[in-house]
């Protein structure tokens, strides 16, 4: 028998996950597992939870929740040495890196994908001393707050990072930014960059175009300094997967980023508010094992 560790947010997106529960573990225990779970109660508690689960030696944890909940999870397991799989039942308003890996919003259908599907190597981020699994990035805004509400996101889930993107442009100035990449160095006035890890980013499917998941290399994609009116137009690009013809963006692979500004820059990491520059960014290839769904491995596996 393997064990299990189902780690949930009672209060993420859809907050139904505690009725399905009872189906979910009988149909781990079916499979093979004796399975048991943690309901999370603040935030930060679900690392915790994902220490505590490496240290009994699970051999899976099961992240139930949007983003944030997986990116604490991750964040939970990720210095240890022996690491348990990693599944997803996802249930958040946002769940960017799910969909990344085809897996599937229907409670049964996940755990299918968590008990019958491939298991593969994925790569994973650390900004300074935090890990991420979809997207770091930054910029100068000079608004106040930096959080799309969060009433306003359970209601209308993905559409407010949209409309909150929109909202937030003419907030976004330009920066004097020094990248380092490898062995590049790019130095001047950027409006924004991006540093991904999937092809699933803030509701963009197209933003990277070629992403692997374990080869190792970040997407690095940043936009010289341009009007808003014109940043609007690239974002406008973006959602057709043509912004990488524009001359102002630049796009790069790279597995080591250093990023710096005399400025405060903010920093977004996985969706969530990740301090100021500087900050250095360093792929842990093929670092955590996720359950995924036969096609994504298929189509990573043989592209
Ligand atoms: N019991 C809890 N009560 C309040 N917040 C929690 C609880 N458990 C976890 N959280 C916090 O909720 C955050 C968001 O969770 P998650 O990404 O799973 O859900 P979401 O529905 O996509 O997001 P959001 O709640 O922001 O709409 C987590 O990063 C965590 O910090």
């Amino acid at each position: 028998m393997k064990t299990a560790r189902i780690i949930y947010n009672p209060t993420s997106g859809r907050e139904t996950f505690k009725t399905g529960l009872a189906d979910v573990l009988i149909q781990l225990e079916k499979n093979g597992y004796i399975a048991s779970a943690h309901a999370t109660t603040k935030g930060g508690d679900a690392t915790k939870a994902a220490q505590t689960a490496c240290e009994i030696g699970f051999d899976l944890i099961i992240a139930v929740g949007g983003d944030g909940t997986v990116n604490e999870v991750l964040n939970g397991m990720a210095d240890f040495e022996e690491r348990p799989v990693l599944g997803i039942i996802p249930m958040g308003t946002v769940n960017d890196f799910a969909s990344a890996l085809y897996i599937d919003n229907e409670i049964e259908s996940a755990v299918d994908t968590i008990v019958n599907g491939r298991t593969m190597f994925i790569d994973i981020g650390k900004m300074n001393s935090k890990y991420f699994m979809n997207i770091a990035g930054g910029g100068k805004i000079t608004a106040v707050s930096y959080e799309a509400p969060s009433k306003l996101k359970a209601v209308i889930g993905t559409l407010a990072y949209y409309v909150k993107g929109i909202e937030l442009l003419p907030q976004i100035t330009s920066t004097n930014i020094r990248i380092e990449y490898d062995k590049n160095v790019f130095e001047g006035e950027v409006m924004l960059f991006l540093i991904g890890l999937t092809n699933s980013i803030g509701g963009f499917d197209k933003l990277v175009p070629d992403a692997k998941f374990n080869d190792g290399e970040f997407s690095l994609l940043f936009v010289e300094k341009v009007s808003i009116l014109e940043l609007g137009r690239i974002m406008t690009m973006a959602s057709r997967g043509e912004h990488l013809n524009h001359d102002k963006v630049h796009y790069a692979k790279a597995s080591d980023i250093r990023v710096s500004s005399y400025d405060d820059v903010q920093l977004n990491l996985d969706g969530e508010f990740g301090g100021v520059l500087p900050a250095r960014f360093v792929n842990y290839q093929q670092h955590v094992a996720f359950r995924v769904p036969e096609k994504f491995y298929e189509e990573q596996m043989h592209n």
